[in-house]
């Protein structure tokens, strides 16, 4: 892995000039001086998704300095080692595999000297065991009833990934109930509890380490609940399994070896959903479905892998968020799925996003001068439409966003779906082209108002447009194009931070947090005032206990 500095390239430099001739080109006239725009800067990948990226503000030659920077960083060597199992995660001495889980054409994969693929088979094989037992009503609980109910209980990558999938392709799920707790509020698996039966609900603590305060705590709530009703401490083996790639901590909390279902260091907890730790979707769609899952995935690798800069969309959108980024100046990026099943969409890859790309220093251990990592955020369309969208399209900032659509519903309701669509449409229209002055004034001549009104409040409604954004338009939100979708964005992501010379598989940002809050509760628990706190946090937990002790 090269160390390059971002803003030392050449690239850099030439998109720095080029910036210069092209920021105030409208997307108007990109549109109307090219006719075969969309065709040019659109992508089909197998006949299923369609990513439009002309709505862009990029012209040829934009493009062209932005591949360049691709290749003078030489993505390509990246891609390779991050394939082959080179340690390209470095501050945690590991490699990045999440692709060798979706490894569908089996070719061996070798780390440390083994063929990891032997071992990720194994562990597939037992899921898909497991898993058809749960749903065909053989795996019993410890009264003999067949199992109505699965809670996974994990947190960030061990929740995110699993719910996100789970609710996006609810139209393939069985009659299992599904329950996801993450948070350590107790509010969250109170209201789980309250709707399900011991004698009929699985529990999978899904924890890479089974260390995570959150996720030992809301699992060790369920297990007290669980044995108040059993009473047996040998029932857990028919109600507990573990997803984790800590066995030893896994076995300590009591789960039985045989309902351990193992992953490994080099799968990032954030692109774990391949991994053991989706097998609460497993459950809820079945291995079938999961394996059409992993199929779009290992499709999208490929291409990844396979295609030459100029055609290859991860590389592609990639390229795109960091011309925004770094050039325009725009902190943030809006996910926004026309789909109410993938409402959870955004979240998950705000944590991909903003924890793998979340960096000030350079892989040389430097402090970083430009933007990294944005804020990523959105919620399903249309109900984005009445919240945030004005901001969007006449606020000050400049905030590119994806839009992503099926073409085919899963629930024909009249015409709510052909609506839907066209919301999707027009606002994309709308952000690229907006209303100009002219179309506006037009439009207020032929109402009543005199002149001065029209005047008067001609410049609110005008709206300049030339706001960018990507649009997917997928045939089908079925189990192999999420699959493919989710591949797009990981890969999307990882070729951000190498780029822009991050790390971009740790996250030791978050720790910092964890272990303050450890300080701080065992004060609290103990009651033993410190005298060390800033004054904020002492204020703040002199209010606390005044209302509980
Ligand atoms: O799966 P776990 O080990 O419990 O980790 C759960 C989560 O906790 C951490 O705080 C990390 O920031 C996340 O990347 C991780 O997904």
């Amino acid at each position: 892995m090269k160390n390059i500095n971002f803003n030392n390239t050449q690239s850099y430099k030439d998109l720095k000039n080029h910036f210069k001739k092209i920021k105030n080109v409208h997307l108007r006239d990109l549109f109307s001086s090219d006719i075969n725009r969309f065709k040019k800067f659109s992508i089909l990948f197998k006949n299923q998704i369609l990513i439009d990226f002309s709505k862009n503000r990029i012209n040829d030659n934009t493009l062209m300095y932005l591949l360049n920077l691709a290749r003078e960083t030489n993505v390509k060597s990246v891609i390779k080692e991050m394939f082959s199992g080179v340690k390209i995660n470095q501050t945690e001495d590991r490699s990045v595999l999440h692709i060798a889980l979706r490894n569908r054409s089996n070719m061996p994969i070798i780390v440390n000297n083994s063929n990891i693929m032997l071992e990720i088979n194994a562990v597939l094989e037992k899921m898909k065991y497991f898993s058809n037992d749960v749903i065909s009503g053989k795996w019993k609980g410890y009264t003999g009833k067949t199992i109505s109910d699965i809670v996974n209980i994990g947190i960030g990558g061990s929740d995110l990934g699993p719910y996100m999938v789970t609710e996006a392709l609810k139209a393939y799920k069985n009659h299992l109930n599904m329950h996801y707790v993450s948070n350590i509020d107790g509010t969250h698996i109170s209201e789980v509890l309250k709707k399900i039966d011991p004698e009929t609900t699985l529990f999978l603590i899904a924890s890479k380490t089974f260390t995570t305060d959150e996720t030992i705590t809301n699992a060790s709530s369920a297990k007290k609940w669980f044995l108040h009703y059993a009473k047996d401490v040998n029932t857990l083996d028919k109600h507990f399994f573990a997803l984790s790639a800590n066995v030893k901590n896994a076995l300590n909390f009591g789960i039985h070896i045989n309902n351990i279902f193992k992953f490994w260091d080099w799968v990032g907890g954030r692109f774990s959903l391949w991994s053991a730790a989706g097998l609460s979707i497993i459950l809820s769609i079945g291995f079938n479905n999961f394996e059409k899952f992993l199929d779009g995935a290992h499709d999208m690798d490929n291409h990844f892998y396979d295609s030459d800069y100029d055609k290859n969309i991860p590389i592609l959108l990639a390229l795109i968020s960091i011309w925004y980024a770094n050039f325009f100046g725009s902190e943030t990026e809006a996910i926004l799925p026309y789909d109410q099943y993938m409402h959870r969409f955004s979240a998950y890859f705000q944590q991909s996003n903003m924890e793998s790309n979340g960096k000030s220093i350079n892989r040389n251990g430097e402090k970083i001068s430009y933007h990294t990592g944005p804020i990523i955020w959105g919620e399903p369309g249309t109900n984005g439409q009445h919240a945030f969208y004005q901001l969007m399209h006449q606020g000050t900032k400049l905030i590119p966003c994806d839009f992503i659509a099926p073409v085919l519903s899963h629930n024909n309701l009249g015409n709510h779906h052909i609506k839907l669509i066209s919301n999707f449409l027009a606002q994309t229209q709308a952000l690229a082209f907006g209303k100009s002055k002219n179309e506006v004034l037009n439009e207020l001549l032929l109402s009543s108002k005199d002149r001065a009104s029209i005047n008067k409040i001609l410049p609110f409604y005008i709206c300049e447009g030339n706001r960018p954004t990507n649009s997917i338009l997928i045939r089908k939100i079925n189990p192999y194009n999420l699959g493919a979708l989710i591949s797009l964005y990981e890969h999307k992501i990882f070729v951000q931070g190498y780029i822009l010379n991050i790390y971009s598989f740790d996250q030791w940002g978050v720790e910092i947090g964890k272990k303050l809050s450890q300080n701080i509760f065992s004060h609290l628990n103990n009651n033993i005032p410190d005298k060390d706190y800033d004054s904020s946090t002492k204020g703040l937990i002199h209010f606390y206990k005044s209302f509980i002790t």
